[in-house]
Order: structure tokens, then C-alpha cells, then sequence
């Protein structure tokens, strides 16, 4: 019973959508409201015959010996008498006619949350019948029902007849509008249709006019050419064709049908078209307009003077950068080559010279029958043969099948960074991070995307040319990018090697809120610095996820296309790149506090733009652990001292034969590449800082957010007394924000930012904060004025 009070209940509410039913659900459902659709569609026709009869009986419901004339007997009568008489008159027929649709919607499974519009089209429909029935049949009030005549009753008061017949005109028109596309041409169409010859089409809609119009004077007799020609007229619509043949079976009559049918096709093209304009302007007008009005976001705009650093500012060491290996030295590595493998019984079939700017390839063709897996075994009794320094064996190379020797030159020349950046390749590389890392062994430059790599793990012995290839992938990133697209954050243990990037703070680099100094040498506050970039990770994290994007690219094109609103917290992003140049320093210094966020922003930053570089010049198994190896995919291995070293960081050997001074390894995943690392002097570094450093800058570096210790601002007890002379300011702040960060004190109260923090130490032990929480602000426990007053007072 009470089930069948709240489906009744659910079927006069017309929000259906709101319940969820199981299937078995929906179809009893749906027959229980076709039952109770038909019974009320009995009970209303007859109680236009048995109305009076069963008047008196409505007083008797209860009793059971009382009979009503109604098909449906007393429930028949009591119903039909609401709904008839003290309701709609005849329009309640609309609601048996809503029931059974809903009821059929149920059974079949159909989409039920479209059922709302027809019901609420249809009490309006019914209310704007009875309102008419009363209006027009004011002396047969059975028709509009009490409703009808009541309402008329009401407007006749105050508008009159004629205002009433006003009203309903008007109401009308909007019913045709909203409900049946009803327009002016429409009806000019139908008036012009009256005026053709009766078999000629009868137009339906405004856009086919034209065509309309032009058919009739094609058509001068009964012949099939009028088809054709209605045809032609309509190629390009697709659904007509398969039509034609069924069209043209029968003469005269068809020609209706084929003219009307096009008509009808017409009738979609439009309302698809109207669909399209429609989705157009939803989806974003606004951005449109806000483009159209200002273009495009420029991020570049707060520094639009600024000039990208010339190349004069870059050297041309050793000038002449071609081939600096001559005939001779070709010839004798050759026979050498040829003559060692002969004492090893390996015959040569071919051999192939690629020279390189510090070492050159010889690629050997074994003669057929030699296994290669010989050639491997015999590597270092070759490499000893040969008796040269840096000498690698590749068997085979990498989906060639040959064998490759490379042999380092006598004179090795320098690849400057000024080459590399001249490069077409660089120049017109397409990427987001262009790295251009120096020359490969083909004497192609090598460039690199430091965005999809998307972290990089930097290692060799010292001074073996790690700082120098720091160096270049700073220079290559300053040389592509605006100060408003990237930021560096730079960890220099070493104190000396990056402090030339200071003089670029406000351009280039971000820092924390309360440090004095951008670049980091202190260890401790590495760590809040990571944990800082971790909260930034969170954060941007949240942007992207608000702006239903998936990475910092989307998410900044969305942002340029002005379709995220800078209120709600949107904001350019620029790239993020920790340079950590000693990071077996940190590791040694602060272990695992130091290893869990570098994982973690391993792991989670490269789709918001955080990018991580780290060097170290010990690479051994406790710097470079298991965690960091797995998430840092980009390796590069410059000389260092073992064959272990070599495989604590590519996974492979060959590190330990490099010559130095540059010479080094890539891999980002399964191939190795020697390249030699282009070189920039620190002089060098010193002009294009200068150089960006002399211009128009931010206010201030790039500001990380706040992050404070976990042991900071705990547990703490602080006297009353002992409070800072803004605490109840700050207190105020915070309660009416309702949100305990200690950066908005900083702002609000202008306010350093370590006194911000005791603030919120204090604010904590008045109990008006939280604890600290990590990333998220803290909670505000004190949720008005009023109560902070009274928690004041009260303390006082
Ligand atoms: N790509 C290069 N081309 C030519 N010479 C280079 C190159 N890289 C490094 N060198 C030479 O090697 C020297 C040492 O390089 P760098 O300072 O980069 O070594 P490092 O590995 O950073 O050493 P450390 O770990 O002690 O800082 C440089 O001064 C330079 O003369």
C-alpha cells in the first residue's frame, strides 16, 4: 500500500528522473500508471453521462452498499468529480493521456527525464484549456471545471472579456512558439501553398522557400522530368536518394510524394542546423567573445619588451668546427681495426667511417659466418689492441646489425653551445623544452625535449663536464623561452657553480616566500623546498582538474583561449625545472626526507609542468637508489671511473670508456647515444645573465607556496600575554575568510612571513585555527565574529 501511495505520489510530481528503479521496477511501475491512466480515462468519460446520478453518492464513499452509476464505480465518480468538476473540466483528459505516455516511457525502458517537459507542457496545456472552456462555454461549467470558471471569474474582475481573450491569444502564441517552432513564415508559407494548384507541394518551412518556389515553375506538365529536377535541385541531401526508385514506380500521384518527402528531409537539414548554432554559442560565447574583445591571453605581456639573448653572447670555440680528423689517422685506426680483429680470426667484409667531433665510428661488416656474440666477448682484448683511450665496442648496433668501434680523434674539437643553438634543428624545434645538448657522433646537433624525457638523472666523475652540460641545458631553455614560461629552481650545494643564474631571480628563477635568496645552497631548506613543490604539484594538480584538462599544455591553451576564469584560481603556468646540481650531497645530509618528495614529484609532476634535473658526481647505488633510477627514465652518463658507476646509472657499461671533457652518454630508454656535450663557458653564462638580467624584470622572483613544518606550530602553548600585537587582527582575518593559511595574514597584514607563522602558532594555541594539515590551509574552528568575540572574552 505505502508502495503504491509513493508511485501514485511520483506520478502526479512530474520529476521522475529523480527516483532510480531496477528494471523489474520500472516496467511494474510502468504498468501500474497505463492501469491507472485508462481507469481514469473511463471514469472521466463517464462521468459526462452518470455525473449527476452520483452526485449525491459522494458523500457515501464509505459505504458499501452505496452503488455509483460510474464505470469505475465509486472510485470512478469521487475521481472524475475532483478532477472534472472541482478541477480542469474536459482538459483532464490530458492527464490520463501524460500518465499513459509516462506509463509506456517506464515499461519500454525509454529515457525518463525527458518526460518532464512533456509534463510540464502538459499541465500547462491543461490549464490553459479549462482557462479557454470557461472562457468560451461560460454557461456550461462542467466543460472548464471549477478551475476554468474560478480563474475567469478572477480575470473578469480585472481585465474583462475581452482582456481574458487577450490573455489566452497571447498564451496561445507562446505555446505554438515554444512547442511547435510555429513562425510568420510558416504561415506564409502554408497561405502561398493555397494559392498552388492542389497537387502542387504544400511547403513546410522557412529555409526550403527558395527551393519551393523554384519547383513549381519547373514542373509544367505531368512529367517524370519533375522528378529529375526536384532531385538535382536537392543533391546534396544523401538521405533523399534511396527514395527515387520507390518515388517513380507510379505517375501522377507519386509527384506529390516524391516533392513532399524532400520537404520533409528539408525540415532536418534545418533543425540540425539550428542545433549546431545553438551548441556553438553554449559552449563558448563567452571565451569567443572575451578572444574577440582582448585576443588571446598573452602570458609574454607583463614583459613584453623583453628581448631573447643574441647569439654574439655565445663563443665560437675552436672556429673551425668541421672535420678535424685527417686522411691518415682514417687510414691507420683502419688497419689497426682490421689487423687486431685478424688475429681474433674475425674476417672484415666492409668497413665504413662516420668521423664525430671528438671520437669517430668505424662500422665493420663481419664476413659471413662470424657471430657477433665473439665480436663481444673479444671487446676489451680489441679495445687493448687498439691501445687507445675512450675506444667503445657497440655489437651490433642498434637496427643496423653491424659493428661499431668508435675511436676517439687525436684532436678532439670543441662543439660550442653557440653551434648547437645556431642549429636549424634547435631553431626550429617544435617542443616545449628544447634541450640542445651538444653533437651526436654523426655531427648531427642533438636536441632534446626536456618535456617528454620528462625527468633527468646527470652523472660522472668529477670534472668530466657535468657543470658544463648544466650549463647547457639552462642556456638552451633561456635561449627558447620567455621569463613568463619558465621557471627554474635551483639547488647549488656547491655554493659556487649556479650563483651566476642571480642575477635572472626575478626573470627566471622561483623561490620560496620567505627566503632571501632564490638559489638554494642551504640543505635544509632543499627540503622545504620540495615539500613546497610538492604542494605546488597538488595545487596545479587541482587547476587542471577544475578546468577538466589532463596537462599543463591543454591546460594553458584553454587558459591563452580565455575558457578558464582567473577568479576561480586560474592562472598561467609556467614550466617548473629543479636543477639540483649535488644531489649525493643532499642525499648523504637528509636521506629519506630528501628522497620521498623527489620520488614523488618523479612520479606525479610531469603532467603539470614540473620538471626535474638532478646531477651528482658519486654515482653509486645509495645516491642513485632503486626509487630514483625507476623514475628518472632520461640518464646521462658522462666519463666515470668504473664499469659499476657505468651501470649504477645507464644500466649499462661504456661510461668508464669515455674520454672526458664532455664526451658522454644518453639514453632514454633502451639506445645509448654517445653525443659530445656542448660547451659554454662560464663567462659566457655570466653575458646572457647579464644580458637578461639588465632588463625590465617581475617585482619578484617566482613565488613557491608557503610551506611549513610538521613540527612547527604543534602542541603548542602560548601564554596570552605573550601574543603578537596583530593577533586579534589576524584572528579577524582568518575568521572571516574562514580560511587559516598564514600567507593571507601576510597579505592582508602586510606582514613578514615568519611573524605570519608565529601568528598562526598563537592562533592555533587559541584554538581559533586547527592543526597544521599539510598542503590544505588550516581549518577555522571559530565560525563568526560573534563567537570570536565571545572566545576572547572569554579567555580574557
Ligand atoms: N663539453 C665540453 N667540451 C669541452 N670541454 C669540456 C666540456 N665539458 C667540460 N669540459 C672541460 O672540463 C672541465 C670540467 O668541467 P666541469 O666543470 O663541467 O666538470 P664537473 O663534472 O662539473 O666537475 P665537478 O664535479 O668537479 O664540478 C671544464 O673546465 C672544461 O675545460
Amino acid at each position: 500500500m505505502a508502495k503504491k501511495r509513493r508511485k501514485s505520489k511520483a506520478s502526479s510530481t512530474p520529476k521522475p528522473n529523480r527516483f532510480v528503479l531496477s528494471k523489474k521496477n520500472k516496467i511494474i511501475f510502468g504498468c501500474f500508471l497505463i492501469v491507472l491512466s485508462i481507469a481514469l480515462f473511463f471514469s472521466f468519460i463517464s462521468f459526462y453521462f452518470t455525473w449527476q446520478a452520483d452526485q449525491s453518492l459522494l458523500t457515501e464513499f464509505r459505504d458499501r452498499n452505496a452503488e455509483a452509476k460510474n464505470l469505475l464505480n465509486k472510485f470512478g465518480a469521487a475521481v472524475s468529480h475532483f478532477f472534472m468538476y472541482k478541477g480542469f473540466g474536459l482538459a483532464s483528459f490530458v492527464l490520463p493521456v501524460l500518465m499513459a505516455i509516462s506509463g509506456l516511457y517506464f515499461f519500454l525502458g525509454l529515457q525518463y527525464k525527458n518526460l518532464i517537459g512533456k509534463w510540464i507542457w502538459g499541465l500547462i496545456g491543461m490549464i490553459w484549456t479549462s482557462i479557454a472552456l470557461g472562457f468560451f462555454a461560460f454557461e456550461q461549467p462542467l466543460l472548464g471545471g471549477l478551475i476554468g470558471f474560478e480563474m475567469n471569474d478572477f480575470l473578469q474582475d480585472y481585465v474583462g472579456k475581452i482582456g481574458i481573450f487577450l490573455i489566452l491569444l497571447f498564451t496561445l502564441v507562446v505555446i505554438l512558439v515554444q512547442l511547435f517552432n510555429f513562425s510568420p513564415e510558416a504561415i506564409g508559407n502554408y497561405f502561398r501553398a493555397m494559392d498552388l494548384p492542389k497537387r502542387k507541394p504544400k511547403p513546410a518551412n522557412n529555409a526550403v522557400t527558395s527551393n519551393v518556389e523554384d519547383t513549381p515553375l519547373s514542373i509544367s506538365d505531368e512529367d517524370t522530368e519533375i522528378n529529375l529536377d526536384t532531385y538535382t535541385h536537392k543533391e546534396d541531401i544523401p538521405p533523399l536518394e534511396p527514395e527515387v526508385p520507390e518515388a517513380s514506380t507510379t505517375n501522377t500521384s507519386d509527384m506529390d510524394i516524391t516533392i513532399a518527402q524532400p520537404e520533409e528531409e528539408e525540415e532536418d537539414v534545418n533543425l540540425q542546423v539550428e542545433a549546431a548554432t545553438v551548441e556553438k554559442e553554449e559552449t563558448s560565447s563567452t571565451a569567443e567573445q572575451l578572444v574577440k574583445d582582448f585576443g588571446e591571453f598573452d602570458p609574454t605581456l607583463e614583459l613584453g619588451n623583453y628581448k631573447f639573448p643574441p647569439l654574439d653572447l655565445l663563443e665560437q670555440h675552436g672556429a673551425n668546427t668541421g672535420i678535424t680528423i685527417n686522411q691518415e689517422e682514417l687510414e691507420e685506426n683502419k688497419n689497426k681495426i682490421v689487423s687486431t680483429l685478424k688475429n681474433y680470426k674475425i674476417g672484415i667484409a666492409q668497413i665504413k667511417a662516420t668521423i664525430g667531433p671528438t671520437v669517430t665510428l668505424y662500422e665493420i661488416v663481419p664476413e659471413a659466418g662470424i657471430r657477433i656474440s665473439k665480436i663481444k666477448n673479444l671487446e676489451d682484448d680489441i679495445a687493448l689492441s687498439l691501445a687507445a683511450l675512450g675506444i667503445r665496442i657497440i655489437a651490433p648496433i642498434p637496427g643496423k646489425g653491424t659493428i661499431g668501434i668508435e675511436v676517439p680523434n687525436k684532436n678532439a674539437s670543441v662543439v660550442s653551445m653557440r653551434s648547437v643553438i645556431a642549429s636549424s634543428k634547435f631553431q626550429k624545434a617544435e617542443m616545449q623544452l628544447p634541450i640542445a645538448f651538444g653533437k651526436t657522433i654523426s655531427n648531427e646537433t642533438f636536441v632534446v625535449d626536456l618535456a617528454k624525457m620528462p625527468h633527468m638523472l646527470m652523472a660522472g666523475a668529477t670534472g668530466q663536464g657535468k657543470s658544463v652540460g648544466l650549463n647547457a641545458v639552462i642556456t638552451s631553455l633561456l635561449y627558447k623561452k620567455h621569463p613568463a614560461e619558465i621557471k627554474f629552481v635551483l639547488v647549488d650545494p656547491k655554493k659556487v657553480e649556479l650563483t651566476l643564474y642571480n642575477k635572472i631571480e626575478r626573470h627566471f628563477l622561483a623561490k620560496l616566500p620567505d627566503s632571501e635568496e632564490a638559489i638554494i645552497t642551504d640543505n635544509s631548506k632543499v627540503i622545504s623546498t620540495l615539500n613546497s613543490l610538492c604542494i605546488e604539484m597538488d595545487n596545479r594538480y587541482e587547476l587542471l582538474k577544475t578546468a577538466m584538462v589532463r596537462n599543463i599544455k591543454e591546460y594553458n591553451t584553454k587558459f591563452k583561449a580565455r575558457k578558464l576564469n582567473p577568479n576561480e584560481g586560474h592562472k598561467y603556468l609556467p614550466y617548473i625545472i629543479l636543477v639540483i646540481d649535488e644531489f649525493a650531497d643532499l642525499i648523504m645530509t637528509a636521506g629519506k626526507e630528501v628522497e620521498t618528495p623527489i620520488a614523488r614529484l618523479a612520479q606525479l609532476a610531469r603532467a603539470i609542468g614540473i620538471h626535474l634535473i638532478i646531477a651528482t658526481q658519486r654515482p653509486s647505488v645509495n645516491v642513485i637508489t632503486g626509487i630514483i633510477k625507476a623514475n628518472f627514465p632520461a640518464r646521462i652518463a658522462f666519463r666515470v671511473t668504473s664499469k659499476i658507476d657505468s651501470r649504477t646509472i645507464l644500466d649499462a657499461q661504456g661510461a668508464d670508456q669515455l674520454i672526458g671533457r664532455g664526451d658522454m652518454l644518453y639514453t632514454q630508454g633502451n639506445d645509448v647515444t654517445r653525443i659530445q656535450c656542448a660547451f659554454v663557458d662560464t663567462p659566457e653564462v655570466s653575458k646572457i645573465t647579464e644580458f637578461i638580467g639588465s632588463q625590465r624584470a617581475f617585482p619578484d622572483a617566482h613565488l613557491l607556496p608557503e610551506y611549513v613544518g610538521e613540527d612547527s606550530g604543534t602542541g603548542i602553548d602560548i601564554d596570552v600575554s605573550d601574543r603578537d600585537s596583530k593577533f586579534r587582527e589576524a584572528a579577524e582575518v582568518i575568521v572571516i575568510a574562514q580560511q587559516g593559511s598564514a600567507s593571507l595574514i601576510q597579505r592582508k597584514l602586510k606582514l613578514g612571513y615568519n611573524r605570519a607563522g608565529r601568528i598562526i602558532d598563537q592562533l592555533e594555541a587559541a584554538g581559533i585555527v586547527g592543526p597544521f594539515e599539510g598542503s590544505k590551509a588550516r581549518q577555522v574552528l571559530v565560525p563568526d565574529m560573534v563567537a570570536l568575540d565571545q572566545l576572547l572574552e572569554n579567555e580574557s
